[in-house]
This record gives structure tokens, C-alpha cells and sequence, in this order.
């Protein structure tokens, strides 16, 4: 089978709750198939996501992050770094975000879901925030951001969560089992990261967490996604080192969507968080909004039994047969993740 150049087109709107009523199970068992192949050869795939959004709201946030990188002040960037609260929430100038030992071209604004610890476990023995410890620093200008923002937030984990009730039937999961999937995933620890960068932006990555929800501008020739040869049923997978850079070029009503870690997990391995990179030339300065839609921070993640079945039904030959995946707390990982992330510049403390 050769291996397509591009990322597949997969519509959501079957499973959208406000939507479901205009489709069949037919449809929705057509989108829960391309998903799961889409999740199993590529790990990304284009969301198409029709009406869900208004023009003016998908405009709106790029906007926002726009006129905020151009036209705020130092002093007001600065105001809102990362030191100012718990080293994860806030802004990050240039070449403070880390990807793999190596400082990425953009600035960044980062808001995470609430801190998961309780009042008293926010700071450590030094009385300093531990990181997620602190609030989300939103910025004073644009004024709408906030609001505009929080409303982005919730639409994107309602979103997150239509994939993932499509992903569990791509998996064949029972009533039962997506119940529990889905009590990892519903109250999401959800992270959003305002991304703008005028030159060669973010290096090669996986992400770490469940799925991205990834809104950009329209630059073209800027997200490039590693792809692998087509696996086949029965056959050991092709090393992994092996591959060709694609372009993910944005088109108009989609989203660009991969699977993280926690799916490669879940999965032990049958979906791979794959390899991704920015490599945007042009001199324009563009804008993206990487969604990360995670599980809840407790939530203990191991392979699932669905994954297992579905492995050994279509035959597959994964790099560890016979040896799960370890089980993990997704909190635990995700500040692993977090403490390698961002550098800390001279200035800050
Ligand atoms: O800006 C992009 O297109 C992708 C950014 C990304 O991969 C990330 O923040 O994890
Ligand atoms: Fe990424």
C-alpha cells in the first residue's frame, strides 16, 4: 500500500451533541472507521468541523493572539511572564520555550485548567508556587481576550470530547468501557498555548498529552508532520526512524488534530503520537492555537482492554508484542513535560 502525501478529512459533525440528530449510525460508524485508521497509520488527521464554529469566532482568537504579540508593550509581556506565577502559565518570550534540548523561534501565551492542588499544597517549602500551583495571567489588552478565550476553551473540550467518543467506537469500546474512558477525560486538564512566530518557529516533537486541536492562520508551508510508511497487518512496523516530512497546510473548516502520548499508551502502542515540527519561512508573522485536550490530572492511564482486542483482531505486530505499555498517572507526566519545557532566562528568578 503506498503511502498517501497528504492527511485525511475527517468530519465531526455525526458526533457532535448538537448535531447528532441529522445522522445515522451508519455515518457514524463510517467517521469512527476513517478515525481509527486515520489514529493508527498517521496519529493526525484534519478535522472537519463544519458549522461548529462561526467565522468571526475562529478570526476572533487569531486576532487576539495577533494584535497582543504586535502590539503589546515589553513591559506588558513581561507582566505576565511565566515567573509571575507558577512558570507554566503566562507569556513566554522568544527561545524560552524548550522542544527537545533546543529553543524554539516564537512567543508563546500559555493557560492551563485550574491547579489541581488543594490551597495548601500550592507552594512548596519555600513558599514558592510549585508549577500548575498558580492562576492563569491573562492579558490587560486586548480587552476581550479573557472572555473570548474562555469561550474558545469551552468549545474546544466539548469538541475534544466528540473525538473521543468517536475514537471509542473506532476501538469497537462497549457501553461500559467508553463510560470509563470517558470519566478520564470529561473534566479535562485542559492546556492552550497562543503561538506567534515570524521565522523557523517550533522543532521536531510529539505531544505528550491525548489529542491537539490545532487552529492556525493561513499561513501555508509552516506545520510539517513526519510520516511513516502505511503499516501491514501481520508484518513487524517499519522503524520508526523511517519517513518523509509532509506539509499540514491549514484548510478552511478544519482542524489539524494528532494523538499524544497518553493515546499511545491507552492504545499500547496501535496509535502513535507522532513526530511534528514548524518550519515557517515566510515573513509573515503568523499565529496558531494549539488546543491540548488531556485527561483529568489523576486519571491513571494503562492500556486499554478495546485497544488489545482490536490489536489482535486485525493481526497487528506491534514494537513491544507481548509487553503492555507502562501504566502512568497523567499529572505526573504531564509535570515531567512541563519542567523540561522552558528555559529560564537571566532576568527572571
Ligand atoms: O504551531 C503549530 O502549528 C504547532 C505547535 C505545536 O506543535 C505545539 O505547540 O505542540
Ligand atoms: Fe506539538
Amino acid at each position: 500500500m503506498s503511502t498517501p502525501l497528504t492527511l485525511p478529512i475527517i468530519p465531526i459533525s455525526p458526533y457532535l451533541p448538537s448535531r447528532k440528530k441529522e445522522y445515522s449510525d451508519t455515518d457514524r460508524a463510517e467517521v469512527a472507521r476513517n478515525l481509527h485508521r486515520a489514529c493508527r497509520d498517521i496519529g493526525f488527521f484534519y478535522l472537519k468541523v463544519d458549522g461548529y464554529l462561526t467565522d468571526s469566532e475562529r478570526k476572533g482568537v487569531l486576532d487576539l493572539g495577533r494584535e497582543f504579540f504586535l502590539e503589546s508593550t515589553e513591559e506588558e509581556k513581561a507582566k505576565i511572564g511565566l515567573d509571575k506565577s507558577d512558570g507554566v502559565r503566562g507569556y513566554q518570550k522568544l527561545k524560552q520555550n524548550i522542544t527537545m534540548g533546543k529553543a524554539d523561534h516564537h512567543e508563546g501565551l500559555d493557560f492551563c485548567a485550574d491547579t489541581p492542588y488543594p490551597p495548601r499544597e500550592r507552594r512548596d517549602d519555600a513558599g514558592q508556587l510549585k508549577p500548575l500551583g498558580g492562576e492563569n495571567q491573562w492579558p490587560e489588552r486586548p480587552v476581550a481576550f479573557r472572555a473570548q478565550m474562555e469561550d474558545w476553551i469551552e468549545k474546544m473540550k466539548a469538541l475534544g470530547m466528540a473525538v473521543m467518543e468517536a475514537m471509542a467506537d473506532g476501538l469497537g469500546m462497549n457501553a461500559a468501557e467508553w463510560e470509563e474512558l470517558r470519566s478520564m477525560v470529561e473534566d479535562s486538564f485542559w492546556v492552550t498555548r497562543v503561538i506567534g512566530a515570524e521565522g523557523v518557529s517550533c522543532g521536531a516533537h510529539k505531544d505528550y498529552g491525548c489529542l491537539t486541536l490545532l487552529h492556525a492562520d493561513d499561513t501555508p508551508k509552516a506545520l510539517q508532520v513526519f510520516l511513516r510508511p502505511t503499516p501491514v497487518p501481520g508484518q513487524p512496523l517499519v522503524d520508526n526512524e523511517q519517513g518523509v516530512w509532509i506539509d499540514a497546510d491549514p484548510i478552511p473548516g478544519c482542524f489539524v488534530v494528532n494523538v499524544g502520548e497518553m493515546w499511545e499508551i491507552w492504545t499500547n502502542g496501535l496509535y502513535k503520537s507522532t513526530l511534528h515540527r514548524v518550519v515557517h519561512r515566510s515573513p509573515t508573522y503568523r499565529v496558531s492555537l494549539p488546543f491540548f485536550f488531556e485527561p483529568v490530572f489523576n486519571a491513571e492511564i494503562k492500556p486499554l482492554e478495546a485497544a488489545k482486542r482490536k490489536i489482535a483482531q486485525e493481526g497487528w505486530l506491534l514494537d513491544k508484542h507481548g509487553t503492555d505499555y507502562s501504566q502512568v498517572r497523567y499529572g505526573d507526566f504531564l509535570l515531567g513535560e512541563v519542567s523540561g519545557n522552558f528555559s529560564k532566562p537571566a532576568e527572571s528568578t
